[in-house]
């Protein structure tokens, strides 16, 4: 059920196999949830979470006390080209930063109670900047996805996966305009801040890579070209998830690009994952639209490091603690109309 993968063969034959919903159980925690004290209907959204937890979990598990967050992080060829606000010593520099507990993600994770994991993918080997060669080769790939996968703990029973990477929202602009075609600036944001001069730059050099090698396969095969390290750690880390029946919360942005490669290879990859919340990135809620998902929260974030899901997981804890803890009409002497 979880064994690993030595090429992009065997994992694209993995995404193949991957286990549904427990449908029973999904019935099962619908059928509970309508006895709960309350009108039908009135926990709106809390009440589809708790029955998609429930169908992903089986059975009759229903609290969430092992969440797991893992920040991937990677360097960028295209960083080159000045297409971030910052420099790309930043993402080593903030990786030292998460290892001491200073970054927004530390804050986050330890407020939900959840596990964080910070994996730092071959920080001095950058990808190859995608205007002039695919990102990476075919064996860096592969073992950035198998990073991703090895990392998810087999006990989590949620999990959240985020990323650094200076020039990222370049990479994952550049993913969701080759996969769902558009012009370069209707998927190009502002990422860490760049001004309008540099803004005009990057949705040009998306434009190039996009140019490049937007024919060059499915959805792996273009999370090769266009992609990060991080990238493919989080769409392994997504699909191991997948194998593990470990519901996930999608974070911001660059997450979304990442889950929509797997989506685009694999149809229906991504049912075990709710979207966290929608970022400030400018084309990320066309992202939502194209996986199909409705962001949880919308507080304006345009952070990544995983904090917009990892402020979803309270959601989904306080979801299906009203799921299981909530008397029923008959247990509360409650008339029920
Ligand atoms: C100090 C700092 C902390 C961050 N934490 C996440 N990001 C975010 O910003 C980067 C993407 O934006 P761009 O494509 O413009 O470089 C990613 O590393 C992302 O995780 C950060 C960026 C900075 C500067
Ligand atoms: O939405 C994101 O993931 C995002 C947005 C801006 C910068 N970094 C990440």
């Amino acid at each position: 059920m979880t064994s690993s993968f030595a090429s992009l063969t065997e994992f694209r034959s993995l995404l193949q196999q991957m286990p549904g919903v427990d449908a029973e159980a999904a019935e099962a925690a619908r059928a509970h949830d309508s006895q709960l004290t309350k009108p039908p209907g009135a926990l709106g959204r809390l009440e589809d979470l708790a029955v998609w937890y429930r169908g992903w979990r089986g059975g009759e598990r229903s609290e969430i006390n092992a969440p797991q967050i893992i920040v991937f992080a990677g360097n960028h060829g295209v960083a080159a080209r000045g297409v971030s606000a910052f420099p790309a010593a930043v993402t080593e520099q903030m990786v030292l930063n998460f290892q001491r507990g200073g970054a927004a993600i530390n804050q986050i994770a330890r407020v939900n109670g959840a596990t964080l994991d910070v994996v730092p993918l071959a920080l001095d080997e950058p990808t190859q900047d995608f205007t002039k060669a695919p990102a990476m080769e075919e064996a860096e790939f592969v073992e950035a996805l198998r990073a991703g996968w090895d990392a998810v703990s087999e006990t989590a029973d949620l999990l959240v996966v985020g990323e650094m990477g200076i020039a990222n929202t370049t990479s994952a602009a550049a993913l969701a305009c080759a996969l769902l075609g558009g012009e370069a600036a209707v998927w190009v944001g502002r990422g860490t801040g760049v001004d309008d001069d540099g803004l005009a730059l990057k949705t040009q050099v998306i434009a190039e890579g996009v140019a490049l090698h937007r024919d060059s396969g499915d959805g792996l095969e273009i999370l090769r070209h266009l992609g990060g390290r991080e990238l493919a750690a989080m769409a392994g880390a997504m699909a191991r998830a997948r194998h593990l029946r470990i519901p996930v919360i999608l974070d911001g942005f660059i997450c979304c690009a990442a889950a929509l490669c797997l989506e685009r290879t694999a149809a229906g990859a991504l049912d075990h994952a709710v979207a966290g919340h929608l970022s400030a990135e400018g084309g990320h809620g066309r992202l939502l639209e194209a996986l199909d998902k409705a962001p949880l929260l919308s507080l304006n974030l345009r952070l990544g490091e995983a904090s917009g899901a990892g402020l979803a997981i309270g959601v989904l804890k306080a979801a299906l603690a009203c799921h299981a803890g909530m008397a029923t009409f008959a247990e509360a002497g409650v008339s029920d109309g």
